[in-house]
C-alpha cells in the first residue's frame, strides 16, 4: 500500500459524512478518493484502501458486504448493529483475506472515557441507569454508545456477581422504566438543540455517582475517525470498538 491513505466516504451527503470527507481532506496522510450516497455505485470504492460508512442502519451491512467483497478496509460509524449482524459481517470478515474493519459505536475520546469509567465503577453500584440524549433526527434507539455501555457495564457486573439493578415497578403499561439492554436500564430522548450526549448514572445506600459526557459539535468525533482508518489497514479482522486502538 502507498504511503498515503486512498480514503472513500459513504455517507458523504450526510451529517457526519460531509465533517469525515472535510476531516480526510485535511489530513497530510490520506488522500480522499470517493464521495458516496444513496443511490451511487460504489464499484471499486475509486480505488480506496479504506471506506469510512457512516449511513443508516438499514444500509450499512450491505454497504460492508460490498467493502469486504471488495478487499477494501472500513470503519463504520453507523450505529443498529445487532449481535446477529456482527456475527454475519465477523464471518464475511474472516473469509477475506487481509481486510480489517472497525465498528466503532463512538469516535470521541471523552465518550470512550465515559464507557471506560462506568466500566470499572459498574462493580460498585446496586443501581445503574444510562440516559442518552440526541438531536430528533437520528433513526435509531437507543444509541450505539448507550447500548456498548450497557453491555459494558453487564459484564462488569457479572463479573463482580452482583445480580438484577434493584426494580420494583410491577405496573407500566406505557413502558415508562425504558428499553433494557443485557438488563441495564437505558432511556433515549431526543431534543431539538443537542447533538450527543450521555449520563451513567449509578446508585448505592446514601451516595449517588454521575458519569456525563457531552458532544457538542460533531467535530468531536473526527480525531477518532482519522485514527480508525491509521489503525484499521494495518489491523485485519473485525475490530468492535475503537478503545481497542488507543489502549483503553
Ligand atoms: N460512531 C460515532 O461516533 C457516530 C456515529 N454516528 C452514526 O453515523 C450514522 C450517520 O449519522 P448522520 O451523519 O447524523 O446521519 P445523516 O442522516 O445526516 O447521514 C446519513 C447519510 O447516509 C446516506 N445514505 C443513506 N442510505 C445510504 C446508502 N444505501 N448508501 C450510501 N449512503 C446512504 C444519506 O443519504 C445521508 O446522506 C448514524 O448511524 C449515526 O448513529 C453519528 C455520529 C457519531
Ligand atoms: O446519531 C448520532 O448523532 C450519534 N450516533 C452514535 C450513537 O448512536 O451512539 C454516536 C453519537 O452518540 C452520535
Amino acid at each position: 500500500m502507498s504511503e498515503t491513505i486512498k480514503v472513500a466516504v459513504i455517507g458523504a451527503g450526510g451529517r457526519m459524512g460531509s465533517e469525515a470527507a472535510k476531516a480526510v481532506e485535511a489530513a497530510s496522510d490520506m488522500e480522499l478518493v470517493g464521495r458516496f450516497d444513496v443511490g451511487d455505485e460504489l464499484g471499486d470504492l475509486g480505488g480506496a484502501d479504506v471506506a469510512i460508512e457512516l449511513t443508516v442502519p438499514d444500509a450499512s451491512p450491505g454497504n460492508l458486504a460490498h467493502c469486504v467483497a471488495q478487499g477494501v478496509s472500513a470503519v463504520v460509524g453507523t450505529t443498529g448493529w445487532t449481535e446477529e449482524k456482527l456475527a454475519t459481517l465477523r464471518s464475511q470478515v474472516d473469509a477475506a483475506d487481509g481486510v480489517g474493519v472497525l465498528i466503532a459505536p463512538n469516535f470521541s475520546i471523552g465518550a470512550l472515557l465515559m464507557m471506560k469509567f462506568a466500566r470499572e465503577a459498574a462493580a460498585f453500584y446496586e443501581s445503574v441507569e444510562v440516559v442518552e440524549i440526541h438531536h430528533p433526527n437520528k433513526v435509531d434507539a437507543p444509541s450505539g454508545t448507550a447500548a456498548h455501555t450497557a453491555r459494558a457495564i453487564a459484564e462488569g457486573r457479572r463479573e463482580a456477581g452482583l445480580g438484577d439493578v434493584p426494580d420494583a415497578t410491577e405496573h407500566d403499561p406505557d413502558g415508562a422504566r425504558g428499553a433494557r439492554v443485557d438488563g441495564i436500564p437505558v432511556h433515549a430522548i431526543r431534543m431539538r438543540g443537542r447533538v450527543a450526549h450521555q449520563e451513567v448514572q449509578f446508585g448505592a445506600e446514601g451516595e449517588a455517582l454521575t458519569i456525563r459526557h457531552d458532544s457538542f459539535e460533531r467535530v468531536s468525533f473526527m480525531p477518532g475517525v482519522l485514527t480508525g482508518v491509521r489503525n484499521v489497514v494495518t489491523t485485519p479482522g473485525l475490530t468492535v470498538g475503537l478503545e481497542n486502538f488507543l489502549g483503553l
